[in-house]
């Protein structure tokens, strides 16, 4: 189990992860808040949804996987991203670096969480460096986009928005659903902290790092977004946004179509629909299950939904991409790769769920991703049936929607 290329799939990743890792950082991983709801319920979700495969369509070899994203302003080989993740050095040295650098090799987009182990420029130039070989003669094409908690102080987070604009991070997500911290009582029991010599770089020199890596009485995390995170947003941040940044701006931690409405009336350039991994307020619905109606309010605005929580397999990914996702996030799973390989253990990861990916498309009959549509899905609550028609030549397939 010590060499990735032995791993066949994600769960078995989880394990080997686990035997490595200090219990409070596989803690701090694992987790959901309170009773975890939430989270066993987004990749319960997934497992509701049944597929309806297309037979004998003529498939290509090999399915195309590429995406246009933010108003079609770039075109990426993949749909999948790894999700803003903090403080990625907990699971491995390569941290941040190692993870951005296999996502890149795949041409899988990586977002750097505002609370990193390694700092914003370091990122970018690891990432920038890092030279895709091509594949199958094509090159690969993703991008590195910087997620932002927005302090209360406004400078610090107008000072981060610059760093990644001038680094070349090429979207800024601002994460909407924390402040505050949900209640992890694993982190409370733990009485989490980040271990020395592990720093939130993207803050030396400020005194924003001083909860988080001292034990104190509590869980350090839930110290520091108290101090220092604005839960007081509203709808006035993007405009606010705006005024500092030309970058895109993307919200993270969407489940509401009505919610999605003022995003649109906000001009945002993506909806990214998350439940924070279950992490934050526990029993809310499944990211895949808020998906459709998120994408419904934003029909025919140009503005791409994109999805993250509970995609374990790449039949989740096909799932979520057929509802209208346009980005897929795939989280604990990569931080799982880099605590039982590093860099290596990342690329094995992405390189199966790409794998499985693919092989999904296949058997469901899409030449790419972007034939998918609800029409491959049957939902929970829906019965498929072949209706024989009353002339007795041919079939007709529909489908009931009659409640279980
Ligand atoms: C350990 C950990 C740290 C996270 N840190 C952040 C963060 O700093 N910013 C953020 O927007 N989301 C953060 N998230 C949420 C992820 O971006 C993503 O929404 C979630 O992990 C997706 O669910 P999954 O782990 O089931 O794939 C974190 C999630 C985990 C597991
Ligand atoms: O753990 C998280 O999910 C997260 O987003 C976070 C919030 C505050 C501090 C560190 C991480």
């Amino acid at each position: 189990m010590e060499d990735p290329s032995s791993w066949i799939n994600l769960a078995e990743v989880q394990a080997v992860a686990h035997k490595k890792m200090t219990k409070p950082a596989y803690d701090y991983y694992a987790s959901g808040a309170e009773d975890e709801i939430a989270l066993r319920e987004a990749q319960m979700a997934f497992k509701r949804i049944r597929f309806l495969p297309k037979m004998l369509q003529g498939l290509p070899e090999k399915c195309d996987t590429k995406v246009k994203v933010l108003g079609g302003r770039y075109t990426l080989s993949s749909p999948l991203i790894v999700p803003p993740m903090a403080m990625q050095k907990l699971a491995h040295p390569d941290g941040e670096i190692g993870a951005c650098r296999a996502a890149k090799m795949h041409g899988v987009s990586y977002c750097l969480s505002t609370m990193a182990t390694t700092k914003i420029e370091d990122v970018a130039s690891a990432h920038s460096s890092t030279v895709v070989p091509p594949s199958e003669g094509e090159s690969l094409s993703s991008l590195k986009m910087f997620q932002l908690y927005v302090y209360k102080d406004r400078r610090v987070s107008e000072s981060l928005i610059r760093r990644a604009e001038a680094a070349g991070f090429q979207a800024l997500v601002i994460t909407v659903d924390l402040p505050p911290l949900g209640h992890r009582e694993a982190d409370i029991r733990n009485r989490f902290h980040l271990p020395a010599p592990l720093r939130l770089e993207n803050f030396i020199g400020e005194s924003t790092t001083t909860e988080i890596d001292k034990k104190g009485a509590s869980s350090g995390l839930a110290d520091h977004s108290q101090a220092h995170f604005d839960s007081t947003l509203d709808w006035s941040i993007v405009p606010w946004l705006r005024s500092v940044t030309t970058l895109p701006i993307v919200v993270k931690g969407i489940l509401r179509a009505d919610d999605a409405l003022m995003a649109r009336q906000h001009r945002v350039d993506a909806v990214w629909v998350s439940n924070h991994g279950g992490r934050q307020l526990d029993c809310t619905i499944a990211p895949i299950d808020a998906l459709p109606e998120v994408v419904s309010a934003l029909e025919g605005s140009g503005i791409d939904a994109w999805l993250d929580g509970g995609v374990r397999r790449g039949t989740d990914v096909v799932k979520a991409l057929a509802l209208g996702a346009k980005l897929v996030g795939v989280g604990r799973p990569v931080l799982w790769g880099l605590a039982a390989g590093g860099e290596k253990g990342v690329s094995r990861v992405l390189s199966m769920l790409k794998e499985e990916l693919g092989t999904s498309l296949q058997l469901a009959g899409a030449p790419s991703v972007r034939d998918l549509s609800p029409d491959f899905l049957v939902m929970p609550g829906m019965t498929p049936f072949c209706r024989p028609s009353s002339q007795g030549g041919g079939g007709r397939r529909g489908i009931v929607g009659s409640r279980l």
